[in-house]
Order: C-alpha cells, then sequence, then structure tokens
C-alpha cells in the first residue's frame, strides 16, 4: 500500500486544503503551510499515543525485544570491524541496547553516543566505552563527559514510530533529521517496536528516510 492510498482512505485526514488550488482563492504557500501545520498536530498525538503504549510495556518485555533487536541488527551489519557506530542512552522506555554497544569494541568497532550541543542545529556524536564519564546534557539525558566527536558510518535511530517507506517519527525536535542532511554520508537505521509501526507519518520535505529498519520482528 503507497501513502498516497492511505491518505484517501485514512478516516480523519490531517487536511484537505490541498485541494484548494492558488487559483481558487488561497494565498500561495498558504496550502502547504496549513498542511505542515496540521500534520505537525496529528504526528504530536500519534507521539503521545506510541509513547504510552510503549511505556505500558513491562521491563521484562523491553528487554526481550531489545534481545532479539541486537541479533537482527548483527544479521542486518555483517561484518562491523572499523565502523564507528552510535546509538543512545535510553530514556522513556527506549529499547536499551548499551550492551550491544558496549560489545562493539571487542569486535573491532567504535561506539558512541549522540549530543545535542546546540538547540535546532546537528547532533554530535562522541566516543564511548563502558566505563565513560558521563554527565547530563540536553532533556537530562546522559552523554560522554569527554572523548574524542566522531561521524558515525552507522547512527542507530530510536524511533517512537515508523511507516512503511522507512520514515521515523521522534520527539519532534528534528534533530535526526538535520544530523542526516548536514551528514549525508551517515547511514541512518530505525530501532524501534514493531507496534510502533503506522501506515505513513506523512512524510514533509525535511523527512529523511531511514536506511533500513529494524524490529523485534526483524527488518520491517
Ligand atoms: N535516548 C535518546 N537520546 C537522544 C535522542 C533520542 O531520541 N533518544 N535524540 C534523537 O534525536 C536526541 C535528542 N532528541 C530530542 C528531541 C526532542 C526533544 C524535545 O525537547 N522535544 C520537545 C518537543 C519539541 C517540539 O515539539 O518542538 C518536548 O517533548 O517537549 C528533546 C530531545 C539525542 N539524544
Ligand atoms: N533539516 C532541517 N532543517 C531545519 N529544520 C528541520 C530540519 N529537519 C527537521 N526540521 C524541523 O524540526 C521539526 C520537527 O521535525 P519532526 O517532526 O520530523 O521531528 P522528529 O524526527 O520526530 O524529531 P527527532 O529527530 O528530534 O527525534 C520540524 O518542525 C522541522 O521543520
Amino acid at each position: 500500500m503507497t501513502g498516497d492510498d492511505d491518505r484517501r482512505s485514512y478516516a480523519s485526514p490531517p487536511c484537505f486544503l490541498h485541494e484548494l488550488s492558488a487559483e481558487e482563492g488561497g494565498v500561495p504557500g498558504a496550502v502547504d503551510a496549513v498542511q505542515a501545520r496540521d500534520v505537525a498536530r496529528w504526528r504530536k498525538a500519534e507521539r503521545a499515543r506510541l509513547l504510552a503504549e510503549r511505556a505500558a510495556l513491562s521491563v521484562s518485555e523491553r528487554k526481550a525485544a531489545a534481545e532479539t533487536v541486537a541479533r537482527h541488527l548483527d544479521g542486518l551489519l555483517g561484518d562491523i570491524c572499523g565502523k564507528a557506530i552510535s546509538a543512545w542512552w535510553p530514556i522513556q522506555s527506549e529499547l536499551d541496547l548499551r550492551f550491544w554497544l558496549a560489545s562493539l569494541d571487542a569486535r573491532g568497532a567504535s561506539a558512541a553516543l549522540p549530543l545535542v550541543t546546540e538547540k535546532h542545529a546537528p547532533l554530535r556524536f562522541r566516543i564511548w566505552t563502558a566505563d565513560a564519564k558521563m554527565e547530563r546534557g540536553f532533556w537530562n539525558i546522559p552523554v560522554p563527559a569527554a572523548g574524542d566527536w566522531v561521524t558515525p558510518d552507522i547512527a542507530l535511530a530510536p524511533l517512537v514510530g515508523f511507516d512503511a517507506a522507512g520514515y521515523r517519527l521522534g520527539y519532534g525536535g528534528g534533530y535526526f533529521d538535520r544530523t542526516l542532511a548536514a551528514n549525508p554520508g551517515i547511514h541512518a537505521i530505525g530501532i524501534g517496536l514493531s507496534a510502533a509501526r503506522l501506515e505513513t507519518i506523512f512524510p514533509q520535505a525535511h523527512d529523511i528516510r531511514m536506511r533500513a529498519i529494524v524490529t523485534e520482528n526483524g527488518i520491517a
């Protein structure tokens, strides 16, 4: 099923105004602006729903999902020797892949974590090891207090939601999209629960597709 099909069949589309042309009295650009606002509202509601659903899972369900995801990820990535790979320090019931990240060193790869060093700017990444000294960063997310900056070859992106075309829904800051726009060489892989799948997130011009999505059910 394509995104366009979904848009036609969706019970309550975010916006009908795309059917009005400028010649019909609209202000050029205004329809796009209204549509973007409606999509942002819809995403906010979907985020809240998906986050509540995820938080309702037990710790052992999330742990089992993280272990299965890690196995699928190893199968997808193959030989990672020499690669820098970033993931995340879990917050808000995100899957905890720190055990997998900590295993990279022994496999000849380096692990990294993202930092917001400036609001509304691309993320930056610092090498992380299991014994790294951490400090509270933006949004109180723990980040390495010191260490080399690196541009990851592969960035694992935690998903609040994802869609059939591989677009990601995050917390709404736009940080991952900005990061991928500024670093097109980064291979981004979305990681989340299969229950976070949506038919479409109504991709906007700034949204950048993940190269792959991995859930506990495999490669989505
Ligand atoms: N564990 C973890 N670390 C991560 C990320 C992540 O998704 N998970 N990020 C992945 O990118 C970056 C941080 N992303 C963030 C994105 C948005 C907001 C935030 O302030 N959201 C506002 C709403 C913003 C808006 O709607 O304009 C909020 O919820 O109040 C915070 C952090 C880097 N580190
Ligand atoms: N490359 C970019 N340049 C400037 N603004 C951007 C860019 N990418 C996204 N944004 C802005 O960020 C805002 C949030 O985007 P979106 O809803 O896609 O966030 P998200 O992917 O859920 O968040 P995050 O990646 O932080 O978890 C949008 O209003 C968008 O305009």
